[in-house]
């Protein structure tokens, strides 16, 4: 009998991931696999894996070069930041937002430097890891500035003479604090993206179209709570109106005579805001309860 998990083996179609070997992104891309379903086994130094139930082969990446092996398909998709693709600019098509590893980049300068604003930039040398988005941002503001392109520990080239301005990434900012810099320009927000190649086979769109439908439902779970309260049916009315719900919340009477109990679906975006509002109607016991898939 065949199993529906072996779908691709009929064809022995498997799509090709690349994802971060080791660094900021690789936890949170085998984790989002993870909660899509997906086994993969990620020995030390392994640089190749193969899920044992979706027809996916993982490949371990340095993040750099993740576009590259996107656009030449050798990897059919890939995770990958946002910044790393736009610097890039290789022939990938960006699918999909992943809700992790967010971040911006920005110009710093010295703490104690007199910035006013962006044209404060004019004449100085800037050291990145960017440097066509860099360019990018001096040409659309008609600043005229040096680029000095350096591959790593950009926030220390004011401190030792190398440049007077620096832009790299930020997300505490605590990178910046402790090499006596500020942050005076966010030239791009970003988090990481699911790629693709912009040639890939209509098997392997089928496949990437289940993953795809594994990762909304794992990120819409993520972005929502499953709230159970008790509700005086006095202000039934009130109570429920405050709540979205998936279609509309349930409600079940109690054992307890005026009371009903009220089931709904709350985004993380306005949850404390409408927990709030539902005390002050009246709700008690309010039970919040993670969700592990969300499918509407
Ligand atoms: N402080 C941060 N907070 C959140 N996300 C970040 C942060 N720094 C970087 N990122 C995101 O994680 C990606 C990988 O960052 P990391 O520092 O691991 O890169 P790397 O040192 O270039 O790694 P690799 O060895 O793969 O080249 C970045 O391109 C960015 O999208
Ligand atoms: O604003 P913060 O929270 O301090 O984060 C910013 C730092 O994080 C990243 O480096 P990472 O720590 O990944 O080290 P790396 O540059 O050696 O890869 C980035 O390059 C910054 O240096
Ligand atoms: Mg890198």
């Amino acid at each position: 009998m065949k199993s529906t998990s072996n779908f691709s083996l009929e064809t022995g179609d498997r799509l090709k991931i690349a994802i971060q070997k080791s660094g900021r992104l690789h936890d949170d891309s085998m984790r989002l696999l993870k909660e899509c379903g997906i086994d993969v086994s990620n020995g030390v130094n392994k640089l190749k894996s193969e899920a044992s139930n979706f027809p996916l082969e993982v490949y371990f990446l340095r993040d750099d070069d993740i576009p590259q092996y996107v656009e030449d398909a050798v990897a059919d998709i890939g995770f990958v930041g946002e910044n790393v693709v736009y610097e890039k600019e290789k022939a990938v098509d960006v699918v999909e937002k992943l809700g992790f590893g967010k971040c911006r980049l920005s110009i710093a300068v010295r703490r104690e430097e007199a910035y006013d604003k962006v044209a404060s930039l004019n004449g100085k040398r800037i050291a990145t890891s960017y440097p066509v988005l860099v360019k990018k941002f001096l040409d659309s503001n008609n600043i005229t500035a040096e680029i000095h392109e350096i591959s790593g520990s950009v926030e220390i080239a004011p401190g030792i003479g190398l440049a007077d301005a620096i832009c790299d990434l930020v997300s505490s900012g605590s990178t910046l604090f402790m090499n006596g810099l500020k942050e005076s320009e966010t030239i791009l927000q970003s988090q990481a993206v699911l790629i693709k190649s912009k040639t890939l086979a209509p098997a392997k769109q089928l496949l990437l179209n289940k993953l795809l439908f594994r990762i909304q439902s794992v990120k819409k779970a993520r972005n929502n709570k499953y709230v159970l309260l008790n509700a005086p049916n006095d202000n039934l009315q009130q109570i429920i109106s405050l709540l979205p719900g998936m279609k509309s919340p349930t409600v079940l009477p109690l054992a307890e005579e005026g009371w009903s109990s009220v089931h709904s679906v709350i985004s993380e975006n306005e949850f404390w805001d409408i927990i709030e509002k539902l005390r002050d109607a009246g709700a008690q016991g309010i039970l919040v309860v993670p969700i592990e898939k969300m499918i509407i």
